[in-house]
């Protein structure tokens, strides 16, 4: 890793970082032919898939029954985070319901109502690590809701993580597959023997995921593309270099596809992140996983020539995670539009919020946080607005709506309209004649 100038990035380095893609357009046309077999051979497709790219030969794809055998075998060590996490996912997107609303206007009574979608599938991720975390970000705030049915996938394994079982269980799953990958999106969006169809699809996972949830969006609705982990770091030169280093590892090693970039006016800070980051690195968990990230052409350490172009750097980057860790965190946030959750200050790291401080960690990926935030109650809800006008109401707006109707040749309209008001008309003249 060396420090780069980000007035020296040339266009294609631009390119890389600014139009990442995580590797999801190299793997289309594969993820393309797995969804469409899926399609055509459901049940058989996905315990081929299995093996061919988890190893696993599957017994039964339904798991549901081993979540709370699990949930009741763990240790209390596990169980007990599990639930604070969970506790602190659902008050925070308890603060997200909105309530159902009417307001009388000069006649005109308008409201908007929320009902839950009824059938939601949520992939939780669980290839090279378990996600016990994903299966709380997304099947809680789902609940929270009041959808009535959330099927999950998640990865085959010889023993599903036990931690991820009992954070189902927590979270009120209501049925549980073990498919895995783009195979498990295709059989949520289009249904198997065994996989029911659902109306729509959140939750994060590796490029295979990403992709497929791409590939079936225009069959069944998904909450955004939420693939391999990003962060960008913007720092000043109060910020602690290791604490910067820490945070970039902790999302790199997530993912070779990881990405993973901190921004600073201190070309000295720089130099000592990337210090600390060599420093941190060898010998590492996931070492070969972590310098995959590095190296990918979307992840750096950038110095820029004021804060204001570090600034411009964030908001075109659009990261999953901001970690501002600077003097002035709250005025520099105010300067970008573009994050899928921010944190500010020494004492947030990222890893706070993955896990338990309360937001979701289902965020926007690949520079989709410039059009998306992260899952949230609202991705489990439809709205309905309400309106009833009465008669005073409908005069007064009558020839407004009339003659916008007309203008766009629309006589029916207009004469839906007109039609009531001449009726009010002749009522208002003979008042026993709308009775009869
Ligand atoms: N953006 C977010 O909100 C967010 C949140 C949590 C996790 N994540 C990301 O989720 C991902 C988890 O990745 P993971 O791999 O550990 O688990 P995963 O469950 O996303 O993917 C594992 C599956 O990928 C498929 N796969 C792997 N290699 C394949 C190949 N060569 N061909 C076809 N399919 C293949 C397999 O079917 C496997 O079951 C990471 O990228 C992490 O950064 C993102
Ligand atoms: N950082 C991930 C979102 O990109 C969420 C996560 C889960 N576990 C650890 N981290
Ligand atoms: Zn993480």
């Amino acid at each position: 890793m060396n420090v780069n100038a980000v007035a020296e990035l040339a266009p294609d380095e631009r390119r890389a970082l600014f139009d990442r893609d995580a590797g999801i357009a190299a793997i289309e046309s594969d993820v393309t032919a797995i969804v469409d077999r899926v399609r055509e051979e459901g049940d058989v497709a996905l315990r081929e898939y299995a093996e061919e790219f988890d190893d696993v030969t599957v017994g039964s794809l339904d798991i549901t029954d081993e979540a709370e055998r699990a949930y009741d075998e763990i240790d209390d060590n596990l169980r007990n985070p599990i639930e604070t996490a969970a506790a602190n996912i659902r008050e925070f997107h308890e603060r997200q319901v909105p309530d159902d609303w009417r307001e009388s206007f000069d006649g005109r009574e308008l409201g908007q109502r929320y009902r839950p979608i009824e059938r939601i599938g949520a992939y939780v991720p669980g290839g090279s690590a378990a996600y016990p975390s994903s299966a709380l970000m997304t099947v809680v705030p789902a609940k929270v809701a009041g959808v009535e049915q959330v099927a999950v996938t998640t990865p085959p394994a010889d023993e599903i993580n036990p931690a991820t079982l009992a954070a189902l269980h927590v979270a009120g799953a209501d049925a549980i597959y073990q498919v895995g990958g783009a195979q498990a999106i295709a059989a949520l969006a289009y249904g198997t023997e065994t996989v029911p169809r659902v109306q729509k699809i959140v939750g994060p996972g590796n490029r295979w995921v990403t992709a497929a949830k791409a590939a079936v969006r225009n069959d069944c609705e998904i909450d955004f593309l939420a693939g391999p982990s990003e962060i960008c770091v913007l720092a000043d030169e109060t910020a602690e270099p290791q604490f910067v280093a820490a945070d970039l590892l902790a999302q790199a090693e997530h993912d070779p596809n990881a990405s993973v970039v901190a921004v600073t006016d201190d070309e000295t800070l720089a130099g000592r992140i990337v210090a600390e980051v060599e420093d941190r690195l060898a010998g590492r968990e996931r070492e070969d996983t972590i310098r995959g990230a590095l190296e990918n052409d979307a992840s750096g350490v950038f110095h820029a020539r004021s804060m204001s172009e570090a600034v411009l750097f964030c908001e075109e980057y659009a990261a999953e995670h901001l970690s501002i860790q600077a003097a002035e965190d709250e005025a520099l946030l105010d300067r970008i539009a573009s994050a899928g959750s921010a944190f500010l200050g020494p004492h947030s790291p990222v890893a706070a919020g993955d896990y338990a401080a309360g937001p979701n960690h289902v965020l926007p990926t690949g520079g989709h946080a410039k059009i998306a935030g992260g899952l949230s109650v609202d991705s489990f809800l439809r709205s309905t607005t309400v309106q009833r006008l009465d008669a005073d109401a409908l005069d007064a707006i009558g020839d407004t709506v009339t003659t916008l109707a007309a203008a766009e040749g629309l006589e029916a309209h207009a004469e839906s309209v007109a039609l009531r008001l001449r009726e009010s008309e002749n009522a208002a003249r003979d008042p026993d004649r709308l009775r009869e």
